[in-house]
């Protein structure tokens, strides 16, 4: 990976609490430009949440969170909606609207978000449709009538319209087969070369973190357990990333990716 080292994302101390329940203490990270960055750990370690935040949609206790160099905290609406047009977002499940079309929920963020024509919204819309490797017609389905793994493409195509810097995937993979979510995983490795994009993920799929993370953070016991390559990580003694990485799903993987290499 081109790799220029440049921070996006800087978190210092971070702390987050939800009433009296403290979801994570003393996390401190860095994500460069470019890398494929996952955020991993057991069910109910605060990946979301951490996720949420680092997009806005919730704040942390205490701590800082810098995006390309600007402090969170500090941004008022105005400044807050520039950062966020920089990225791109695709929740779990997709979150298409079922009652628009392939193009209709595509072209929605551009029709928010920008002054442009609907004939050229829609020719952009269809670009990217096309970027993440669905066929033309599928522009005018609806969202029942598509395949789980086309339904993730055209989330992805969604998060993509607006052109961002940074793309957030919320378990990109959950509920795909094997096979699809390979393919996802290869789109996901194409589109950081071809648009030169950081991208960050959560998620719960062993086979995937070894195909396309860079780097991953593991959370647990509260806090940032292990930051490193997911190869470092799995070679941690820490008794939880033992049980992830060493448990029967986590030696598969391990096996797949070795045979893939
Ligand atoms: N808005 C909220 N109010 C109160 N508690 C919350 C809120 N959001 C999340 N939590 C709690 O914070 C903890 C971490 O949740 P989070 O969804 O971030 O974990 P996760 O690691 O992503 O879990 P999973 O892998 O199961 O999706 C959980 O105990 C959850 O119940």
């Amino acid at each position: 990976m081109a790799k220029t080292q440049k921070t996006v994302i800087q978190i210092q101390n971070l702390e987050t609490r939800f009433g009296e329940a403290l979801i994570h203490k003393k996390i401190s990270l860095e994500v460069y430009r470019g890398e494929i960055f996952a955020i991993v750990g057991g069910s109910g370690s605060g990946k979301s949440t951490l996720l949420r935040e680092i997009i806005m949609l919730t704040s942390p206790s205490a701590g800082s969170i810098r995006v390309f160099g600007e402090e969170l905290r500090e941004l008022d609406e105005a400044r807050a909606a520039r950062l966020q047009a920089r990225f791109g977002v695709m929740f779990q499940q997709g979150a298409l609207f079922s009652s628009f079309t392939v193009l209709e929920n595509v072209a929605l963020p551009l029709k928010e978000h920008t002054q442009l024509s609907s004939r050229f919204i829609t020719e952009l819309a269809l670009h990217k449709i096309k970027l993440v490797g669905l066929p033309l017609e599928a522009a005018c389905r609806y969202p029942r009538e598509l395949s789980g793994g086309m339904i993730k493409r055209v989330a992805v195509a969604r998060a993509l319209v607006l052109d961002p810097e940074l793309l957030f995937l919320d378990e990109p993979s959950a509920g795909l087969d094997p096979v699809s979510a390979a393919a996802l995983d290869e789109l996901i490795l194409e589109l950081r070369a071809s648009l030169d994009l950081t991208v960050v993920l959560v998620t719960h799929d062993l086979d995937s973190l070894w195909r396309i993370a860079d780097r991953a953070a593991f959370l647990g016991e509260k806090t940032l357990l292990g930051l490193d390559t997911v190869a470092a990580l799995a070679r941690s003694e820490h008794r939880l990333l033992q049980a992830y990485f060493k448990g029967p799903r986590g030696r598969t993987a391990q096996e797949s990716a070795w045979t893939q290499k």
